[in-house]
């Protein structure tokens, strides 16, 4: 049974930001790569993971991991709101197998996701309902976060789960990362405010969903004049794991921490765990080949923005 994947950076800032026309251009040719590698594939099945920003997980019980039975975009930063077309039956039986493997995820009935779920499924696939898709939340944001080999190991039970379907075409996903410190709040350092909002701060009025919106906005505009007190793009730093996430050995992976993360690669860089576990699960179904890989630090999307499509090995 061989599976195919796609990991591609998201950002808010994809509608919001006026990078150079040939920036703009090379990522539109990205996004028409990977839509044409998936269009080719033709998926009956998607598996999603992807990373939250405070609109569907908050502190007030933050999982690590997080498998959704159905799903509901919030509809931020123009992405599309109401339900995803999620097998609820599917992803009963995907958990109880993680399960049985020794990994703890969470399960929602009713998962809230946001634009780093939801761009995905809009650039492949045009719509957020156009093929089955389970939903996986990782967390990226919200310390504490789990070492990465629980990232890894999540992702090859998943994958080893998926590999049983004989009468499937499944696509895994991974959104987020790579190296970027965009001005997402932390508990650590946040004002009463913020910390509020970290707290439980669900379905906020439109005015806050504007004022937040603006905020990440405006730092993206200072960060490409230079001028914003965020942690700068590491094109080394990213280049360097999707060269280990492209030769099939994950287990370099297993020695990243967080701590050194965030110092190397800034406070979101956590997002990259996607990835780690999109490439597991792809791993699971055996040695695989890599079809695309496009890598660019834009400061315009605060984003080491990579997009990279890989399949099973004939
Ligand atoms: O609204 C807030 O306060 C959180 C900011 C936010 O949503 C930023 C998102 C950034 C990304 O998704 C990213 O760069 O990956
Ligand atoms: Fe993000």
């Amino acid at each position: 049974m061989s599976l195919a994947l796609v990991t591609m950076s998201h950002s808010p800032l994809l509608e919001y930001a006026d990078p150079p026309a040939e920036v703009a251009d090379a990522v539109q040719g990205a996004f028409d790569t990977a839509r044409a590698f998936v269009k080719d594939y033709d998926p009956t099945l998607v598996v999603s993971f992807a990373p939250d920003h405070y609109n569907g997980f908050f502190y007030d019980l933050m999982p690590p991991f997080c498998i959704g039975y159905e799903a509901v975009g919030v509809g931020d930063y123009g992405t599309a709101e109401g339900p995803l077309n999620v097998p609820a039956e599917r992803a009963e039986e995907l958990a109880q197998w993680v399960a049985e493997r020794d990994i703890d995820v969470a399960i929602s009935r009713r998962m809230e996701v946001d634009h780093g779920a939801i761009q995905p499924l809009e650039i492949l696939f045009g719509g957020i309902d156009a093929v089955p898709t389970i939903p996986v939340f990782v967390n990226g944001v919200a310390k504490p976060f789990v070492t990465m080999r629980r990232v890894r190991r999540l992702g090859e039970a998943i994958g080893a789960f998926l590999t049983t379907f004989e009468d499937e075409r499944v696509l895994v996903l991974g959104s987020g990362g790579l190296s970027h410190d965009p001005p997402v709040p932390q508990w650590a350092t946040a004002d009463d405010a913020a910390r509020a909002m970290l707290l439980s701060g669900r379905h906020p009025t439109a005015v806050a969903r504007q004022a937040r919106q603006q905020r990440v906005i405006d730092t993206a505009k200072a960060f490409a004049a230079g001028t914003a007190a965020i942690q700068d793009l590491n094109p080394a730093w990213d280049q360097a794991l999707m060269a280990t996430l492209a030769s099939g050995d994950l287990s370099p992976i297993d020695a990243m921490t967080p701590e050194q993360m965030a110092k190397d690669a800034g406070n979101s860089s956590h997002e990259v765990r996607t990835w780690v576990a999109a490439f597991a699960a792809l791993g699971a179904a055996g040695p695989y080949d890599v079809a695309y890989s496009f890598y660019r630090p834009i400061r315009e999307y605060i984003a080491g923005f990579g997009v990279m499509a890989a399949r099973t090995a004939p």
